[in-house]
């Protein structure tokens, strides 16, 4: 980034009109403007034009915000106490006591909660700083619109994993990779260390406390709801009509998420779904639709030979390398030629490549933390997504990438080419 003379001015008049843009375009659809207040609602689903513009406000001001406030500053608001508030909001369950249209005094909240009142003020008034809830007369909290989220069942699922299974993670990585410096193993992580946990996994450790997997789960499929992961992108993106009559394996494909999407859209194909035994034990084959489900780890020998494609929908982020060069290498004796392997998982930019915006890139490469965190598994540059075929056999071609528009997930091809 560029800071000649003139820069933060420069920044400054870009923030101003974009800031006319939006404001036009909310005042020409009848969008009430963006507020803090409770009775806000969020504008979502704007077109995608629109939704670039607001992240170049965002941007823009991310960094004049750390321009002017100078690294010292800029450093330290960053570790501020947030997850301190956010479990004590989430753990006492303060937002459905707080009436939604009226307030709550600090007694009552510390009658309600069992917490004293003046820590529960201090913890709040921190929160309230950070425009989490709201005390418009002193000594009585009420919503704002981001205190609100916590009344959503996803929401409120995504700030208890977070503060339960994220923040301790996080905090624990230094030590994680003191200890395990390889940092290829799903058993060796900050999540682990900071769990104390022996099993393989973190799944498998949580999984002793169904709670937190509902709450984990909960918070997961929120986030799977947006748009960014929506089907669409993968039905839509790829030349699927193409293969005719062909057969897609769909590897770790869970319950048939994707599957049936794809075979709704085009019903001549023949979907067949892998995933682990369990998962697939329990699910009904819908009659009319061309998708079958097949008990099948991807680490082993692939069983159904020379399909056209063989897809894997946001697994892959879930393993090292050295576990997705094993997923890759089971399929080799299935493959055939011009068999096609299809990926659909995230893209890191390449740094320094300006491909997205700063505050997008921070977005994406705090999942990737959050990947290394909990499970030693990763999100990937475009590179490393092909040295992984490479890695594999120099057999593998490879194909491209496709980004769609407002997914959060690429389509990445290689074709087998013996
Ligand atoms: C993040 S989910 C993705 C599910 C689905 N493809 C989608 O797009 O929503 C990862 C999937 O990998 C499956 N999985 C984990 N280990 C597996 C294995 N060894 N073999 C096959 N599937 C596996 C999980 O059961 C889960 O369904």
């Amino acid at each position: 980034m560029a800071t000649t003379p003139g820069h933060l001015v420069e920044l400054a008049t870009k923030i101003l009109e974009q800031a006319k843009e939006l404001e036009a375009y909310h005042a020409s659809n009848s969008i009430p403007l963006p507020s803090f207040d409770e009775t806000a609602t969020e504008a979502i689903n704007f077109p995608t034009a629109m939704e670039m513009t607001r992240a170049r406000i965002s941007d823009a001001c991310e960094q004049l915000n750390a321009l002017v406030q100078g690294p010292r500053l800029m450093a330290q608001s960053r570790v501020q106490a947030h997850v301190t508030y956010l479990d004590v909001i989430h753990r006492f369950k303060i937002a459905p006591k707080v009436p939604l249209g009226s307030s709550i005094s600090y007694p009552e909240l510390s009658e309600q909660t069992g917490v004293s009142e003046a820590a529960l003020r201090r913890v709040l008034r921190f929160a309230i700083s950070n425009h989490v809830f709201a005390e418009k007369q002193p000594g009585f909290v009420s919503h704002s619109a981001a205190s609100r989220l916590f009344l959503d069942p996803a929401m409120n699922d995504w700030f208890g994993s977070f503060v339960q299974e994220i923040a301790p993670a996080q905090l624990a990585e230094g030590r994680a990779l003191e200890k395990y410096p390889e940092a290829d193993e799903s058993s060796q992580t900050g999540y682990m260390i900071a769990n104390n946990a022996t099993e393989p996994s973190f799944y498998l450790h949580m999984a002793k406390e169904p709670a937190r997997v509902k709450q984990f789960s909960g918070a997961m499929s929120g986030f799977a709801k947006g748009r960014g992961h929506s089907l669409d992108h993968l039905t839509d993106s790829y030349p699927w009509a193409e293969l005719g009559s062909g057969t897609v394996v769909d590897l770790g494909g869970s319950t048939g998420g994707a599957a049936f999407a794809i075979a709704e859209k085009f019903p001549d194909l023949h979907l067949i779904v892998q995933d682990l035994p369990d998962t697939v034990a329990g699910v009904k084959e819908k009659s009319g639709v061309n998708v079958k489900f097949m008990g099948h780890s991807f680490f082993d020998e692939q069983p159904v030979h020379g399909a056209e494609v063989y897809m894997s929908r946001w697994c892959f982020h879930n393993w090292s390398d050295k576990y997705c060069i094993r997923i890759l290498n089971a399929l080799v004796p299935a493959l055939r030629a011009g068999s096609r392997v299809l990926i659909m998982d995230a893209v890191l930019p390449a740094i320094g490549s300006g491909a997205v915006l700063p505050v997008e890139e921070r977005r994406l490469r705090n999942f990737d933390i959050n990947m290394l965190t909990l499970s030693n598994s990763m999100e990937r540059e475009l590179e490393d997504w092909k040295n992984l075929f490479a890695a594999v056999d120099s057999r593998f071609r490879w194909k491209g990438v496709v980004q769609p528009e407002g997914s959060n997930l690429a389509l990445l091809e290689a074709v087998w080419d013996p």
